[in-house]
């Protein structure tokens, strides 16, 4: 399957946090199938009749489907979006899912300025937003990549500080962790591949315009 399925418009979800309200937008708007679910354990689930296709991916892999054309489109938070940095176009910012990137350390280690953590060992599951934040700040700093659990790595030594998303500040403060700079924002964004635009302009053309009401009217995704 690739976008080069003309009459198929594919529609690329996230599982995890975000494919509940993007299922929900998109339902809005009139572009939903039979099964679809992030529970489910198919993959690919079709709408026939309305010539829609939806696949699942892992958070981190969307961008690449997107960017390589195995989906048109896709919903897929900033933050995402920029540590994968992959060539794709970005349509809209859906407003939803917003958090923060921000640097955290247990509080026995804070310091008063930035540049007094230098060399200090970073976890993260975004080594290259940390990595660029770092670098722009002129500070040299280790990062190690984890897949998840980020607030642990402190915890038993692993690093003296991590880079992560905080949306409530309930888990950086269960696990006695402080804010002590703030990176970005993220919200959801629509993407789309650069060739899918072109190709089927007028189909992801009226979606996005539908979309782009949904979220300004604040349906609530
Ligand atoms: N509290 C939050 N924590 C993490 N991400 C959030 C939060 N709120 C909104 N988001 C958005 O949701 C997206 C997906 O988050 P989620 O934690 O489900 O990622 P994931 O990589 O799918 O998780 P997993 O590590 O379980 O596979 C993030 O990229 C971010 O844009
Ligand atoms: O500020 P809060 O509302 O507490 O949310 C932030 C937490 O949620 C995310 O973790 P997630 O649950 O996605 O698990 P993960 O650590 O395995 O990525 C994020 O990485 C933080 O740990």
């Amino acid at each position: 399957m690739t976008s080069s399925d003309m009459n198929y418009l594919t529609i690329a979800l996230p599982k995890g946090k975000l494919f509940a309200p993007a299922a929900r937008l998109l339902a809005a708007a009139g572009y939903t199938a039979d099964g679809l679910s992030e529970d489910s354990r198919r993959l690919v689930i079709a709408n026939e009749a309305h010539k829609i296709r939806f696949i699942i991916t892992k958070t981190a892999d969307l961008p690449t489907y997107v960017e390589y054309g195995a989906a048109d489109v896709g919903i897929i938070g900033k933050d995402v979006l920029a540590e994968e940095n992959k060539n794709v176009y970005e349509l809209l910012d859906l407003k939803f899912g917003l958090c923060r990137m921000v640097v955290a350390v247990p509080e026995a280690l804070r310091q008063p300025k930035l540049a007094d953590y230098a060399h200090m060992r970073v976890a993260t599951k975004y080594p290259n937003t940390a990595e660029k934040f770092f670098r722009d700040a002129g500070i040299q700093m280790e990062i190690i990549k984890l897949g998840g659990s980020i607030e642990l790595a402190p915890i038993v030594g692993l690093a003296e500080m991590i880079v992560d998303l905080v949306e409530t500040g309930r888990t950086l403060k269960e696990n006695k962790l402080v804010e002590v700079a703030q990176i970005n924002q993220a919200t959801a964004r629509f993407i789309a591949n650069r060739v899918s635009f072109k190709m089927k302009f007028e189909r992801i053309n009226r979606l996005t315009e539908e979309l782009r009401q949904l979220a300004e009217s604040g349906s609530k995704a």
